[in-house]
């Protein structure tokens, strides 16, 4: 079956729609829009697939409301704006769904929320309750709370996580322009629409950039990582334009539209997801050449006896980047020592690691069940 076809057979789906298509050019919501999505969304329902929005807009809604001519610079004002703008971009998904019988669910999420696992497993209960429910859950990042610290930063990412969240089959990120070309086409006029790629394709990032609109975050790039991360749960990527007259139906219908990015690497382990979409790195580790190859080619565990040394303050349990001698990243995951204990035992065979810590710990640094490698 080609890779359009496969979608028409595919049922869980997320449907990120960003600012710049969702405000008529900064002047608030564009409700005929919101209507014509919803509808659409309605009928992949009645047909039997579960959809989640991911739907930007709360800032540029709320610069709109409050009459602001720029997005203001200050966090605490851009933080209130989205509060007030969260409001309008809520009830006109709500309406817009009512006029076909169907519910909606405000979720409002942040880094954070997911990068505690109980918190994780909490947030994909819910949300795959409310689509066994046949709810449609409209989520955006909770602008209110987040800071640096703890934000995803743009939409498209928290697309991405969401998809892994739901197990999503299909990705679709709708965009003010056709889809992923070969140059940003604000740029160069020669730029050639991607009908489909491989998602491994090392030439797409240089593709991809990070030039955006005047309400947008991420540009390219942020929509081509949010495919790369949602193909670690399996999902298939299409980029395409929310203006294409029935863009939805005709991408459930296997048509050609926009751009189909292709998971290459069968799913990862619910778990890995998880340790993989970490983002806060509290140390590295530097491993030998052997230690190097067993973790790229084996996937095996990180014993201490394979680590040159130790960076960072980490705890027991925090995320750290195992780097070898290059200093290219080889994997990333949570560490099974703190750093001061850490750095006492590298290059310690497991079996002489009580002799040196004056205590029994785990034989491994970091334990292969908690160790995800990186391309
Ligand atoms: N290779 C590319 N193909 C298409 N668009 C690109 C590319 N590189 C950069 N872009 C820019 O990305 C913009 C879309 O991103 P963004 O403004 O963040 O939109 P959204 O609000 O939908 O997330 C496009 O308008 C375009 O200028
Ligand atoms: N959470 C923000 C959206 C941030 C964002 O990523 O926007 P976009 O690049 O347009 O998808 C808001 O609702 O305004």
């Amino acid at each position: 079956m080609s890779p359009r076809a496969s979608l028409t057979q595919t049922r869980r789906w997320v449907v990120k729609v960003g600012s710049s298509l969702l405000t008529a050019k900064g002047r608030g919501l564009d409700r005929e829009a919101i209507a014509d999505w919803a509808a659409q969304i309605a009928a992949l329902v009645a047909r039997g697939h579960q959809v989640v929005m991911v739907s930007s807009g709360a800032v540029a809604e709320g610069r709109a409301r409050l009459g602001l001519s720029k997005r203001p610079e200050l966090l605490h004002e851009l933080q209130a704006v989205a509060a007030v703008g969260q409001m309008g971009l809520v009830q006109a998904w709500e309406a817009a769904f009512q006029a076909h019988g169907l519910r909606t669910a405000q979720v409002l999420l942040t880094h954070d929320d997911v990068s505690h696992r109980a918190r994780y497993l909490n947030a994909r209960a819910t949300l795959r309750t409310l689509v066994e429910w046949r709810v449609v859950p409209v989520v955006n990042e909770n602008d209110t709370v987040a800071t640096d610290e703890i934000r995803l930063g743009d939409n498209d990412t928290l697309g991405a996580l969401v998809s892994n969240l739901i197990e999503a089959e299909t990705l679709v990120i709708l965009t003010d322009q056709d889809g992923l070309y070969t140059a940003d086409p604000r740029q160069s006029a020669d730029a050639r629409l991607l009908s489909e790629a491989d998602l491994s394709d090392p030439a797409l990032t240089a593709m991809a950039g990070e030039g955006r609109g005047d309400l947008g975050r991420g540009g390219m790039r942020t929509k081509l990582l949010a495919a790369q991360w949602a193909a670690r749960s399996g999902a298939a990527t299409v980029i395409a334009h929310g203006r294409t007259e029935r863009v939805l139906e005709r991408i459930a219908a296997g048509e050609s539209v926009g751009s189909l990015l292709r998971p290459v690497r069968g799913p990862m382990a619910a778990r890995k997801r998880w340790i993989a979409g970490q983002l806060q790195v509290r140390g590295r580790l530097f491993v030998d050449e052997g230690a190097a190859r067993v973790l790229r080619e084996q996937g095996r565990s990180l014993l201490p006896v394979g680590v040159l040394s130790v960076e960072g303050g980490f705890e027991r349990g925090d995320l750290v980047q195992c780097l070898d001698l290059q200093g290219q990243e080889v994997a990333r995951g949570l560490v099974n020592y703190a750093a001061a204990d850490a750095a006492q035992i590298v290059g310690t065979p497991s079996s002489a690691l009580f002799e040196r810590l004056g205590f029994l710990g785990e034989p491994e640094m970091i334990h292969r069940d908690n160790l995800v490698v990186v391309d």
